[in-house]
């Protein structure tokens, strides 16, 4: 892992084709952060974690890194961005986590092994090594996923929706997981829905809805009123408004 460095964002507007679909983002994700991304469907969160990945470039504005290198910062998709019909088992899924350590044909040393070996110990699916990744249920899949970032050792780590469709436990068991990420002082970014697992686990909430609603503690960023004014400001949004002049005011 690299010095930490914070992420800016200064007036950010992110779109596709000309067009925004989120934005007026500023502020600044701290070295160490747990930041939840909150808002209605459409509201621009993947798009915002496109843009810190750095896979979408900002249509206005400025993300700055620092020193932090976007091969850096680990992404972890929606679920339904993945191709589960690849033919690929457990262990070598969670060992390409290693690539960026080891190069795409360097092949796993004993102690490589070993470590991957931890890594599906550490989330709970010993046992599963072998088994191919389509087989596997939503959440042994996720549980998959997060070993595979786990050994990654990136700086950020940015995580779409993590938790759609899964159960109680494999939640809880992935939110420790994190907590770990953060006591080891990664930054961590989540797309969430659930509200009750922001409150309980994530300090830090980024609200949006096209645009930054509340940007701060959790318990402020969610109040009732915040997220009755998220829901307002999407539903107002155009779609196909072309990138606006800045409205600073509004
Ligand atoms: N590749 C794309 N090309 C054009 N428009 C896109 C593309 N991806 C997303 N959009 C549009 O950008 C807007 C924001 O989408 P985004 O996926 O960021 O929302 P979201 O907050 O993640 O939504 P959800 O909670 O439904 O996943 C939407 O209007 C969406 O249709």
């Amino acid at each position: 892992m690299s010095a930490a460095s914070a992420i800016r964002l200064d007036d950010v507007t992110l779109g596709y084709d000309r067009h925004p679909a989120v934005h007026h983002l500023t502020g600044e994700i701290a070295p160490g952060a747990l930041l939840a991304v909150v808002g209605p469907n459409g509201a621009g969160k993947s798009t915002l974690l496109k843009g810190l990945v750095g896979t979408l470039k900002p249509l206005g504005g400025r993300i700055d890194r620092g020193a932090l290198k976007v091969r850096e910062i680990a992404y972890l998709p929606q679920a339904a961005a993945l191709d589960r019909s690849f033919p690929i088992d457990v262990f070598d899924l969670v060992s390409t986590g290693l690539w960026r350590r080891r190069g795409l044909f360097g092949g796993l040393s004993k102690g490589d092994r070993a470590t991957v070996a931890e890594a599906i110990a550490s989330v709970g699916l010993s046992g599963f090594e072998r088994r191919q990744i389509g087989t596997l249920s939503g959440g042994q899949l996720q549980r998959a996923l997060f070993a595979r970032l786990a050994l990654q050792d990136a700086a950020v780590i940015l995580l779409d929706e993590p938790f759609a469709a899964i159960d109680a436990k494999t939640v809880s068991d992935l939110l420790e997981l994190v907590a770990r990420w953060r006591a080891e002082t990664r930054t961590v970014v989540a797309v969430l829905h659930d509200l009750e697992t922001v409150r309980r686990a994530f300090p830090e909430t980024l609200l949006l809805a096209r645009r930054q609603v509340a940007w701060g503690p959790t318990s402020e960023a969610l109040r009732p009123e915040r997220l009755l004014e998220a829901r307002g400001m999407q539903e107002a949004f155009d779609d196909h408004a072309p990138v606006c002049a800045v409205d600073h005011a509004a």
